[in-house]
């Protein structure tokens, strides 16, 4: 379970990216965050791992204070949370297989992170992640040589090869085209449902976010004006969320999407 009570986030003395930040989100939900750019979004992800230090306020992660924890206690808790980019962050001269293994080299001991050696029980965990995300047949294939959608799927399979609680996911399918971004979030979606990993989104897209999500925060120059299942979601209450810019946002992605094609 994940808890912010009263957190607030500063960077600098000017900028207040979030204020009075009151949630609970338990095990196996899969929330997406929407609000405009700069609205917080990205804060409100990065404080849960401590990519950022939150200012103000207490965040518990399995009744853990996420500010108290020092480096060993930050790396255990980056175990249980995985991150997704936008940008995949994979080694793309590398196959498949091997980008997914990267994720067990903190638990090798010295000399199997000297020599490169898996063992093959992590091999198998590998290759497990990878069917769960339905690429198997890629995995000594080099990630260079795969689609968008398919890298998105290697960072899945890299981060649920870790056997995390949580995954964290900051606008995953941002850099995919639609058909791509359906396939990729159906793979979040059965993660979260059969394994009952809980899914925290940023999502651009509203509609995909209203289609994927059981529970939809709205963030508003970073406070939540909104938290609430995603069928109750109105035009209404998007329009506050957006500050009536919605229309305006959704052409860009229009274009954007278009753009994908070509
Ligand atoms: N490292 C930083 N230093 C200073 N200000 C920052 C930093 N990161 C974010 N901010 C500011 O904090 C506010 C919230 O930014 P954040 O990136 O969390 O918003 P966001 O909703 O994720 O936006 P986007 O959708 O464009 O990614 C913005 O005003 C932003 O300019």
């Amino acid at each position: 379970m994940i808890e912010f009570i009263n957190v607030e986030k500063r960077y600098g003395k000017d900028v207040l990216a979030l204020q009075d930040i009151n949630l609970s989100i338990e095990q196996g939900e899969f929330v997406a965050i929407i609000g405009l750019s700069g609205a917080g979004k990205s804060t409100l992800l990065r404080c849960i791992n401590r990519m950022h230090d939150i200012t103000g306020g207490t965040l518990l992660v399995d009744n853990i204070e996420v500010a108290q924890l020092k480096g060993k206690g930050v790396r255990k808790l980056r175990r249980r949370i995985g991150m997704i980019f936008q940008s995949f962050n994979l080694v793309t001269r590398t196959t498949v297989l091997k980008n997914v293994l990267v994720s067990f080299i903190p638990d090798l001991p010295a000399w199997r992170k000297i020599t490169g050696i898996f063992s093959k029980e992590h091999k198998i965990r590998a290759l497990t992640a990878l069917d769960q995300v339905g690429i198997l047949d890629k995995a000594y294939v080099r990630v260079d040589q795969l689609s968008g959608g398919q890298q998105q799927r290697v960072a899945l399979a890299r981060t649920i090869a870790q056997n995390p609680a949580i995954i964290l996911a900051d606008e995953p399918i941002a850099s995919l085209d639609p058909v791509t971004s359906k396939q990729v979030m159906d793979d979040f979606k059965k993660i979260n449902k059969d394994m009952q990993i809980s899914v925290i989104m940023n999502i651009h897209h509203v509609e995909v976010a209203l289609e994927y999500a059981d529970r939809i925060i709205g963030i508003r120059t970073g406070e939540i004006v909104y938290d609430g299942h995603a069928s109750e979601v109105t035009p209404e209450i998007l329009d506050y969320i957006y500050n009536g810019k919605l229309d305006e946002i959704q052409d860009e992605f229009e274009e954007k999407e278009k753009e994908a094609y070509v």
